[in-house]
């Protein structure tokens, strides 16, 4: 029945008991003898106990392939052999690293079938043409260079019912998939409730009623949110009660007028900040509702980041999150931003996520947990790194390594004093887009400054919720899953975050959002730093001109500051003949 033996149960137990003390060390805290090490321990000793008529909280189901007694023993690769895997967002960010990592780790793997749809006027194959054509697959290409036959593109739109899929497809899908990545989601704070509701909840739900009917499913692993119940401050490895049971939302809203339901959307996600948590923590919930019938894993990384490591470091293609912050801050547009310089920064890299998503799945279908396994997939309790740390390397890397074109010298400051960001505001981004946007005007051109001001102070109005505080997760099961590895696994798709040296991180991500967000040559430094000198000159000018107008202006109203004037020229000028005169006495 379980593919641990007793002996196997026992090594695994003394592996993770040595991962946690070393862990208790490296991280300063001594953790022995703590609850979680008895949890921990406990479920080791669960998963390995041969006893069948325990309740282990992990179970056979009918109708899927019971292959474990092998597999157990199979690495993460070999376990992907063969297999026939389905992602949803596989354009997306995350996708594509997930894309490129089976690729390369796994290359017995035997089809990616990838949901896409059409979208900005190019088709389906184009998009795909397009993403493998990206310099993440670089490595891949040169490993293999027809690496896309293995890519097959299934033309879905997660809005539509039945996820727009042809019955071919369906029927293609439900014969052969082993294993499904569910990524897809509208990730942005600002999305309207009824169409997040529709994209990361409905399209969820009716993804893991095509899962039920897959006859070869042997995992289903959903990617969540860390910050799904950021409405709490300490945040376990459990599925939280939803703030409403989803089914009744969706009723509820379907006959709703747009406008109606944008009224009511605040008391609704009541202290979530934005329908992107909110309709996260429905979907946590439709998922464990399949728990019984599948064998789900649910991811939740925390905010992801570029890559550490692999394909390479420093690989990022979006201004979601931290990286648009970056980059105005690196362009000189953002001077100013709420956050709390010792907060905790819970980034996590795209790559460490993508791994650990593998090694889930080969979890899940290899041990077939009872319920859903929740995996929070943070850095903050194992390698915390502040905002204010933050902040010091991103400037020194963009002093080092200037972005083309910038408006002004990177200098951005954080603050959680609302007066003083205020304070910043005007007289940082207000002032000088105004006095751009005039200049622009006056030689007739459009002014855009302002325009970009209001962008930016909606984006990172958006943020700082999560930048202003700090929250807790347990990541018990990360650590329990690090355990169960193979050393080459762990190697190979390594999720050990206690190794990241956070300063070496953010420079390669700094200089990744250069290069691969913007495409700015590396060779073009040099002419960017001769653009800051330049603008250091301007600033210098403007500023020295600007003070003596001032004082001309003083001088003019005012007797005492004619005086104080008058007294410091005389001053100097007698400072001067005292210099002329010293001087003509020692020729
Ligand atoms: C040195 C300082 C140190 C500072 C430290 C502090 C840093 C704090 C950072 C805190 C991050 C916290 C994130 C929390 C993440 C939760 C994790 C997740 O689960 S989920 C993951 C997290 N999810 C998210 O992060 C989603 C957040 N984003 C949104 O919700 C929306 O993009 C929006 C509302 C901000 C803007 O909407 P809208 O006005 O309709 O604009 P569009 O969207 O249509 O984009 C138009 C164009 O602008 C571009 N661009 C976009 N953003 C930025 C930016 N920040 N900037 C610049 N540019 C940006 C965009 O690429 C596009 O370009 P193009 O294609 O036209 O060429
Ligand atoms: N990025 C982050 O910081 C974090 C992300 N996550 C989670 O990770 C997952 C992936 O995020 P990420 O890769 O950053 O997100 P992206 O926005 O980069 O990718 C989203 C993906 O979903 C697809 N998608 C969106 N709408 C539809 C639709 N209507 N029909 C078909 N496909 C659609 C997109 O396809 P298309 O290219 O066609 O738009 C894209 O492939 C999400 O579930 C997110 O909640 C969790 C924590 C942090």
């Amino acid at each position: 029945m379980f593919a641990f033996t007793h002996k196997q149960a026992d090594a695994s137990l003394c592996r993770y008991a040595a991962r946690f003390s070393a862990f208790g060390r490296s991280s300063g805290k001594t953790l022995a003898g703590s609850d979680s090490v008895r949890r921990i321990a406990l479920r080791s000793v669960c998963i390995g106990s041969q006893d069948p008529t325990h309740d282990h909280g992990f179970s056979e189901r009918p109708g899927r392939q019971s292959d474990r007694q092998t597999d157990g023993m199979a690495s993460i690769a070999d376990f992907y052999a063969g297999k026939n895997v389905l992602i949803t967002g596989a354009t997306g960010f995350m996708g594509k690293v997930l894309v490129e990592k089976l690729l390369r780790s796994c290359p017995g793997v035997n089809t990616l079938y990838i949901l896409v749809r059409p979208k900005a006027g190019q088709s389906m194959q184009e998009r795909v043409k397009d993403m493998m054509k990206c310099k993440l697959f670089d490595r891949v290409r040169e490993d293999d260079p027809d690496f896309h036959r293995k890519i097959v593109p299934i033309s879905s739109e997660l809005m539509q019912p039945g996820l727009a899929i042809s019955p071919e497809d369906v029927e293609r899908l439900t014969a052969c998939i082993n294993v499904v990545f569910h990524c897809a989601a509208t990730i942005r704070f600002d999305e309207p409730l009824k169409h997040a509701l529709q994209l990361n909840v409905i399209a969820t739900q009716q993804l893991l009623s095509l899962a039920q009917r897959m006859e070869k499913l042997e995992a289903f692993i959903h990617v969540s949110t860390a910050y799904a119940n950021c409405n709490r401050r300490h945040i376990d490895e459990v599925i939280y009660p939803p703030p409403v049971e989803p089914k009744k939302l969706i009723d509820s809203l379907e006959w709703m007028d747009d406008s109606i339901v944008r009224d009511i959307t605040p008391r609704l996600i009541g202290d979530r900040p934005n329908t992107y948590t909110y309709t996260k923590a429905l979907a946590e919930f439709v998922v464990q509702q399949e728990s019984s019938k599948l064998n789900i894993g649910i991811i939740r990384p925390s905010i992801v980041g570029a890559s550490w490591q692999e394909p390479f470091p420093g690989w990022i293609d979006n201004f979601n999150g931290p990286s648009g912050v970056f980059i105005a801050a690196g362009k000189g547009i953002l001077r100013t931003m709420r956050a709390n310089n010792d907060a905790v920064a819970d980034l996590i890299p795209v790559d460490v996520v993508i791994n650990l998503t593998l090694a889930v799945g080969w979890y899940t279908a290899v041990h077939r947990p009872k319920s859903a396994l929740v995996y929070n997939c943070t850095t903050g309790g194992i390698n915390p790194f502040h905002w204010g740390e933050i902040e010091h390397h991103v400037m020194s890397t963009f002093k080092r390594n200037p972005l083309e074109q910038a408006f002004r010298r990177p200098n951005a400051n954080i603050t959680s004093n609302y007066l003083i960001n205020q304070y910043w505001i005007l007289v940082s981004h207000k002032f000088p887009a105004l006095i751009y946007d005039l200049f622009l005007r006056l030689s007739g051109q459009k002014p855009q400054m302002m325009r970009i001001f209001n962008r930016l102070h909606k984006a990172i109005g958006l943020l700082e919720y999560f930048s202003s505080q700090d929250w807790e997760w347990n990541s018990e099961n990360m650590n329990m899953l690090m355990g169960q590895l193979s050393p080459e696994d762990r190697k190979t798709f390594n999720f050990d975050v206690r190794q990241l040296n956070w300063p070496e991180y953010i420079e390669n991500y700094c200089i990744g959002t250069k290069k691969y967000v913007l495409n700015e040559d590396m060779s073009d430094i040099p002419a960017a730093r001769q653009h800051l000198k330049k603008l250091r000159n301007i600033r210098y000018t403007f500023n020295t001109v600007l003070l003596v107008f001032i004082w001309r202006v003083f001088i003019a109203r005012s007797q005492m500051a004619r005086n104080i004037w008058y007294f410091v020229v005389s001053l100097c000028f007698k400072f001067l003949s005292y210099f002329r005169a010293s001087s003509t006495l020692t020729a």
